[in-house]
């Protein structure tokens, strides 16, 4: 049997305020000055406004903008519910480290800083300034059969999300991730905490064939039976998280304390943001979604959220790709909102032909 203990046992920071409402008014304002038809950059616009009101002062600015992958094995991966075998999370991770994964790509393109974590990889891995060791164990337990980690652990697990972030500079943080199984632990997170069938969440991960994606959803399903009582969020964290998944909601929770934007990825690191919300609502005020992924969890996972994401591209990859892809967008934004003329500064008429005064 598993057991369940309250989420009292660990309590969040408090979320940091976004500015006032006055504040946002003048935002919009000088959005609503700016030299094109009203509205005219659409969702350009809205993220601009949310950015804005999320970061403050009069030129708005991305400073040191952090992507952390964390990695971990899951001992649910031995039940068959993945395209590849477990050992890719460790070979993905030197991959990582010589630089030539597709995080790694993006990252470059884009100067964002890229650290990776061992939260609880199987096997060793090399000393390398851009690697912290936080492993808690060689992977999960399988939630098949006990709870993926102990409560004390997944504890720990959040904290050191938390104290990793706070050593970190920058006001915007994606997080990526990687682990052979993480669809899976997501996909029972998402079903238990928002009471979807997990047939509905579950998806083909790295690229499950339909048996494949069959035999996955009879595990699952058998998963949720064999842990029936568990609904609070801390105890579902542990019974199907990953040390990975753990340590991202801490993460979450202690960049939005101090008041940095959270870039969302996909459907992994979502179901981080989903138990942050459960621990400390109103966290997702703090969250912009890159993209909606292939897997089908993350896209009712963004509407009970109320989230509309930015791209749609069909990306399943993970690794906090679709966030550095959406990146670019956000600095268009602010770039948009700090530098572009207003039509008096233009002298270009406004609506209906009124022409702007200049003097
Ligand atoms: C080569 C390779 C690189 C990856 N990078 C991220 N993932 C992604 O796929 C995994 C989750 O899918 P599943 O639950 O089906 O195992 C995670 O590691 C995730 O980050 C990868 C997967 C593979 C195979
Ligand atoms: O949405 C994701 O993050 C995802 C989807 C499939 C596989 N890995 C990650």
């Amino acid at each position: 049997m598993s057991c369940s203990t309250p989420s009292s046992t660990y309590t969040p920071p408090p979320l940091a305020r976004p500015v006032s409402p006055a504040a946002r008014a003048h935002y919009q304002a000088r959005l609503d000055e700016k030299t094109k038809p009203l509205g005219a950059l659409g969702g350009l616009e809205t993220l601009a406004l949310r950015l804005a009101c999320l970061i403050g002062g009069e030129q708005p600015e991305l400073q040191d903008p952090q992507v952390m992958v964390f990695a971990a094995d899951h001992g649910l991966a031995a039940e068959g519910i993945s395209a590849f075998p477990q050992s890719v999370t460790h070979q993905m991770l030197l991959n990582f480290l010589s630089g030539g994964a597709a995080i790694n790509v993006f990252a470059r393109q884009h100067q964002l800083a890229l650290t990776l974590v061992d939260a609880g990889v199987i096997g060793d891995l090399p000393a390398h300034p851009q690697l912290r060791h936080y492993k808690l164990g060689q992977g999960t337990q399988s939630s098949l059969h006990q709870a993926a980690m102990t409560e004390a652990d997944c504890i720990t697990a959040i904290k050191t999300g938390q104290q990793l972030v706070s050593a970190m500079p920058g006001n915007l943080l994606i997080l990526g991730e990687m682990g052979i199984g993480n669809t899976s632990a997501a996909s029972l997170i998402i079903s238990r905490l928002l009471g979807l069938p997990i047939t509905e969440v579950t998806g083909r991960g790295t690229g499950l064939d339909d048996p494949g994606l069959a035999r996955k959803q009879q595990v699952l399903t058998q998963v949720l039976a064999r842990h029936p009582q568990v609904s609070d969020p801390l105890g579902v964290l542990a019974t199907f998280g990953g040390f990975e998944i753990a340590m991202m909601t801490g993460a979450l929770l202690q960049a939005a304390s101090e008041g940095r934007v959270l870039l969302m990825d996909g459907v992994i690191a979502s179901s981080a943001l989903l138990v942050a919300e459960q621990l400390q609502p109103g966290i997702k005020d703090w969250a912009i979604f890159s993209h909606r992924s292939a897997e089908p969890g993350h896209a009712l996972l963004l509407e009970a959220l109320g989230a509309e994401p930015l791209l749609d591209l069909g990306l399943r990859l993970g690794e906090g790709t679709g966030a550095a892809l959406a990146y670019p967008l956000l600095v268009s934004a602010l770039a948009m909102l700090n530098q572009m003329a207003s039509l008096t500064e233009a002298g270009v008429s406004g609506p209906a032909g009124k022409i702007e005064c200049t003097s």
